[in-house]
């Protein structure tokens, strides 16, 4: 299959072009900005066997027309974005321009060259603030979407257009997915997460184990969860990034549709501090703080529909492993 990886640079990206490289025989063209990608990554991922890397800007248009007038791509994984939640509060329009827009280019073009299957990088920011009590078995698909947030909503946004365009055209087909909380890295530490002035919880406490940060906050301890600090599903990502080569192989058979990815469960913020203290055998300095701006309590996923229509199995669901692999690639960067 002749694939476009947008975003392939990146953190995630470059963990679903390594999946891509090693066990399947795609043509893989990546698109990057370089702007929180790296060449290094590209570099590394060039070890496993070569592809084409284009620096490019989604926001130019012509140029990204001009790459799919010289390929035949079959289908797009879109992850390519701007993902930084208070950044969106002050800068709204960057991400309906880079998220919203561009998405809505990349889909037109999609369309327009015959591009049968789009695998889109959406969020758990689309569902908002979920009430705690209505949680229960975990967020499922269909629960409300109400974005609190300029990112979150410029991804639902891209949703929607991807939507409407396969009702409007049933050649093209799409899943989208809903990512929980991601990290950790490759297990054999080839690639993981580069991120500039990181904002994760996990990358700012393997950033703490490592010495690279004196210290760190959790931001609230008075929300109404069993230890008072938020709970999130954290996922690593290799699972997620096997997940996108099961959503190519989904597509050849299966209708559209939008997945939760996750574990179905959760882990607080003290506890994912606790796990990596234990994994790196380091204390590190924790202080609490008021609460960040729009953080909600409680974000578990209900992830049965992938399980069921994709049987996707993921291997690495264990927090340990995830801050493991974290931490360990922190000491190696
Ligand atoms: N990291 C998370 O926890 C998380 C959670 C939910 C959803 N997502 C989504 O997953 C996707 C990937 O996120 P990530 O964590 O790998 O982020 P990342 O910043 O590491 O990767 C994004 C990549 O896209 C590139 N890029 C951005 N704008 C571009 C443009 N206009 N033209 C070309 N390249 C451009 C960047 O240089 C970077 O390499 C994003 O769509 C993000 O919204 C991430
Ligand atoms: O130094 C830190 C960093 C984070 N946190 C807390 O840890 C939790 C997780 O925060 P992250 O920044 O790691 O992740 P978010 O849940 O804010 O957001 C991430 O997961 C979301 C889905 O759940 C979206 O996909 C979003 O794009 C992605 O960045 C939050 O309660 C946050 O306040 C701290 O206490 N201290």
């Amino acid at each position: 299959m002749n694939i476009l990886i947008t975003g392939g640079a990146g953190y995630i990206g470059s963990h679903v072009v390594k999946l891509l490289l090693e066990n399947t025989d795609s043509d893989v063209t990546v698109i990057d900005n370089l702007v929180t990608g790296f060449e290094s990554t590209i570099d590394e991922l060039k070890k496993i066997r070569d592809f084409d890397f284009i620096k490019a800007d989604l926001s130019n248009w012509n140029e990204i027309e001009g790459i799919f007038k010289a390929r035949k791509f079959e289908a797009i994984i879109h992850f390519a974005a701007s993902l930084i939640v208070p950044e969106s509060v002050e800068n709204p329009l960057k991400y309906y321009l880079n998220n919203t827009a561009n998405t809505a280019n990349l889909v037109k073009l999609a369309n327009d060259y015959g591009v049968k299957k789009f695998v889109f990088s959406s969020t758990a920011a689309t569902y908002g603030e979920p009430d705690i009590s209505e949680i229960g078995n975990g967020i499922k698909e269909d629960f409300p979407t109400n974005p609190i947030n300029p990112y979150g909503q410029s991804k639902l946004f891209s949703e929607k257009i991807i939507q409407d365009t396969a009702k409007a055209n049933p050649e093209f087909k799409y899943v989208i997915f809903r990512y929980f909380n991601v990290a950790g890295a490759a297990p054999d530490l080839s690639i993981g997460q580069k991120t500039k002035n990181a904002t994760h919880l996990i990358k700012v406490a393997s950033e703490c184990a490592c010495g690279k940060r004196d210290g760190m906050y959790i931001f609230g301890t008075d929300y109404p969860t069993p230890d008072g600090t938020c709970i999130r599903d954290y996922i690593h990502v290799m699972d997620l990034a096997d997940a996108h080569i099961k959503a190519l192989e989904y597509l050849e058979n299966n209708e559209s549709d939008i997945f939760n990815v996750g574990y179905g469960k959760g882990a607080s913020v003290k506890e994912v501090i606790d796990t990596v203290k234990k994994v790196s055998g380091v204390d590190f300095k924790v202080q609490d703080a008021p609460r960040r701006a729009g953080d909600p309590a409680m974000l578990i996923s209900n992830c049965d529909k992938i399980k069921q229509k994709m049987n996707w199995t993921p291997k690495y669901d264990d927090l340990e492993f995830i801050c493991k692999t974290a931490y360990e690639w922190e000491k190696k960067i």
